[in-house]
């Protein structure tokens, strides 16, 4: 294929790109569209012309489900049933070690692939070679994993020992449905069932995501909780978009702008209750596509840049060089600020025993994500950490400031507990560990019931055992992030989002409030004081409460979302829509069958062909904008549902968050209950960790005071604040090497009394 300069320059720049982000792989992560779209139409046309009958190892599928039981452990990732769910038709399950591999099948791939990809059955076909091929044939045999590492590697690799490369940064995004592009391959979902245009995302944000009258609060979330959903999250997935001549973001609205095939704009309809009519142009910029899956090259994928477990990749990265450039380099610690002797903050402000921070924010990092940096005042900068999103918002940059400190604090506790005296790497690694530990089981035991209900917890075997080990491990399960997740069910919590940040003093006086607009890529709000600012701010989130988790969405995020460009802002929710139809995200009713969910036929008052989890109100809403129910999108269906009585989600936003969750928790090697004994903690030190709330971490790693218990409600007679010095700090003394007695073994190495290894 010939190429003009500029998209030689284009594929340099993704080829350059890729390097440094994929070592172990010879092939660049990214593509270049163009090539991308050539070789996917020149597949197709192959495909189309050899078409011929389904291949014969449909019999072995068939006879690899029937031998599938229920009740044993038979079961690969994706396929993995929960009880109450429907199989979907097509998943290939076998059982663990079969030997049933036929090598001749694995090294004619290409061809079949070409055969197997076509029309909507042919794709389903696909997914079932995809997990076929994924478990029988990939023999990723340059990655050489230790297993008896105690620490999880930075980007995810060898997490599991059979598959080393599941999980890691950079790898393409899961599917639980496959995908449905207009052309079967590439372009964005953009046609309805009759063949008439999908309507337009901000036409569909005017109707059902405009508050009708003031905030609706929740009852009793705090801010926080939206504020948790965002920095987790941040953990676990971010899809990059693709990017212009040297990495230049496109501009699908300028005047040229809107040729390129990664151009995807919104339009703006005529009297548009917020933007003016001489705007008629949203930008949108479709998500980079992904290395042609090995397993489906037909497909576009989307990336996940990030490691899909939830392993504290959002404080301390997804790449050695990454965590290399975030540690401070001695004593453990994670890097802060640095700031002159004078400028330091006096250590009354702290409780020991930090001595060695610097300042008391997060290092700098390169000034170009923060949109205004009043040049030369010291307390406006951007900030770097494990994700490069930590300046969008003060609520987000709160809690990146609250565990850099909660990790530095604890490494220096660690090192103190211990007579032996371990290498800043071994006490930054034990406390990475410990603090990834926190890091699930706040989000598994206080965040995720209050999203999905208690009733969903147990149905996919959330919750953490009271005490003690609960080894869940399976390697069977890929922990990928999927699509549906990230493109659509946990943007919930944008509907959360309230349209001030505020910060309240220690007496809990409001005693500032800004609009969330000016807060966008402005850490000033935040990092001002040498981060005095911080405990002001989290006083607010677990005080305040959040917005309701609704479809109706503030201004704030629907009208005047941050842009670079000045003025021109944006509709978050309405740019949801439209990253769903980019990634292919099949629609709501593909959804409602994966999750065994009633799928509604029609848009009538109640009965057995409406949509169930509607009110009439929002089916007739839905009824005005849609022409079938099949037609309508993910994130419109998920966020218009009733939500459970016991959570913030309706039941199919709960199904694919609940199902996303299971596969995190059970396909991690390091999860932190797993009773492993190098990878592992001890009883005694799981014990320590299950006992550690939120409220603790707001109390060690801040100058808070006093917090309820239960930080992520708002405070109550049943949830009263309380003196920090009342909550238990987490006893590190588990972490101490006896002082007398025998000779034991701790993380794989035998020590003896007087401190040395054996
Ligand atoms: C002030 C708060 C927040 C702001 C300003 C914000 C803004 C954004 C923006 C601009 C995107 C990219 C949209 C796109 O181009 O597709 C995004 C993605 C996303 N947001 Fe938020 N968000 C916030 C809070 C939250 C919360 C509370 C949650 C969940 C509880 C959440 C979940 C997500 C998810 C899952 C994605 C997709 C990430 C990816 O694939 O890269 N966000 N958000
Ligand atoms: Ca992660």
């Amino acid at each position: 294929m010939s190429m003009n300069s500029e998209q030689h320059a284009h594929s340099d720049f993704l080829r350059a790109f890729s390097q440094g982000n994929s070592p172990q792989d010879d092939m660049p992560t990214y593509w270049d569209i163009n090539e991308l779209v050539a070789n996917l139409k020149k597949l197709t046309q192959q495909s189309l012309q050899q078409r011929t009958s389904p291949p014969d190892f449909m019999s072995d599928v068939q006879k690899d489900r029937n031998d599938y039981d229920r009740d044993t452990n038979f079961r690969i990732g994706e396929s993995m049933p929960v009880s109450g769910d429907n199989f979907r038709q097509g998943f290939l399950l076998r059982k663990p070690n079969s030997n049933s591999v036929s090598t001749k099948r694995c090294s004619n791939t290409s061809t079949f692939f070409a055969k197997t990809f076509g029309g909507k059955s042919e794709v389903m076909l696909s997914e079932i070679w995809k997990e076929w091929y994924r478990k029988h044939c990939k023999t990723e045999a340059n990655q050489k994993c230790d297993e008896n590492n105690r620490y999880a590697s930075a980007n995810g690799s060898c997490n599991n020992l059979d598959h080393p490369s599941l999980g890691v940064a950079n790898s393409n995004q899961g599917r639980y449905v496959p995908a449905e592009y207009n052309d079967g391959f590439n372009e964005p979902r953009s046609y309805g069932k009759y063949g008439t245009k999908l309507p337009e995302p901000r036409v569909i944000s005017n109707m059902l995501f405009k508050p009708q009258k003031s905030t609706k609060l929740s009852q009793d979330l705090t801010i926080l909780h939206m504020a948790w959903g965002q920095f987790m999250i941040h953990d676990v997935i971010k899809t990059p978009i693709s990017k212009g001549v040297k990495g230049s973001d496109i501009q699908c609205c300028d005047e040229n702008g809107g040729n390129s095939p990664d151009c995807f704009s919104l339009s703006i309809p005529p009297n548009d209750p917020y933007f003016s009519n001489d705007r008629r142009c949203l930008n949108f910029v479709r998500s980079l596509p992904g290395k042609p899956d090995e397993d489906l090259p037909g497909i576009r994928e989307q990336i996940n840049e990030v490691t899909s477990f939830l392993d504290g990749s959002v404080i301390y990265g997804s790449s050695e060089e990454q965590m290399k450039d975030l540690k401070m380099g001695y004593k453990g610690l994670l890097a802060t600020k640095e700031c002159p002797f004078s400028q330091r903050v006096s250590n009354f402000m702290r409780k020991p025993p930090i001595e060695t921070e610097g300042c008391r924010t997060l290092a700098k990092g390169p000034d170009t994500p923060c949109l205004v940096l009043s040049k030369g005042d010291y307390h406006d900068y951007c900030q770097k950490s494990g994700d490069k999103r930590v300046n969008v918002v003060p609520n987000l940059c709160a809690l990146h400031n609250l565990f850099m400190r909660y990790h530095n604090r604890m490494a220096e506790r660690l090192a103190q507990a211990n007579f032996i005296s371990w290498s800043s790497d071994q006490l930054f690694e034990e406390t990475r560990k410990i603090v990834t530990a926190i890091l699930q089981h706040v989000t598994y035991n206080e965040y995720l019931p209050l999203v999905i209900g208690k009733k969903n917890m147990i149905k996919y075997e959330l919750f953490s055992a009271e005490t003690g080990f609960d080894t869940v491990y399976n390697k069977m399960v890929d922990a990928t992030v999927k699509n549906s997740f990230g493109a659509a069910a946990f943007r919930f919590g944008h509907s959360q989002i309230t349209n001030f940040q505020s910060r309240m003093n220690s007496q809990y006086y409001r005693y500032s409030e800004t609009p969330i607009e000016q807060t966008f890529n402005r850490p000033r709000m935040c990092t001002a004081q040498h981060g005095e600012n911080i405990p002001d701010l989290l006083r607010w989130l677990f005080t305040d409460k959040s917005a309701e988790a609704d479809r109706y969405f503030e201004s704030g995020v629907r009208d005047k979302l941050f842009s670079k460009q000045q003025g021109k802002t944006l509709d978050l929710p309405a740019i949801n829509i439209q990253r769903g139809r980019d990634h292919g995200l099949p629609g709501y009713n593909a959804f409602r069958r994966w999750c065994n969910l009633a799928v509604g036929y029609s848009f009538g008052r109640r009965n057995t062909w409406s949509l169930s989890d509607h009110s009439y109100s929002n089916t007739r809403l839905l009824r005005k904008i849609y022409r079938h129910p099949d037609d309508i999108d993910l994130f419109v269906g998920g966020i218009s549902e009733n939500y459970l009585t016991d959570g913030v989600v309706g039941p199919t936003f709960a199904c694919i968050i609940g199902r996303q969750f299971r596969d995190i928790k059970l396909g991690d090697r390091f999860w932190y209950e797993n009773k492993f004994t190098v990878t592992g903690f001890t009883l005694d030190q799981v014990n320590e960790i299950k006992k550690v709330k939120l409220s603790q971490v707001i109390c060690e790693g801040s100058d808070v005071n006093s917090v309820q218990e239960n930080a992520l409600k708002a405070p109550s007679s049943e949830n009263p604040r309380r003196e920090c010095s009342d909550f238990p700090n987490i006893d590190l003394n588990k972490w101490k090497v006896p002082a007398n007695g025998e000779t034991f073994t701790i993380f794989g190495k035998t020590y003896q009394k007087n401190g040395g290894i054996v």
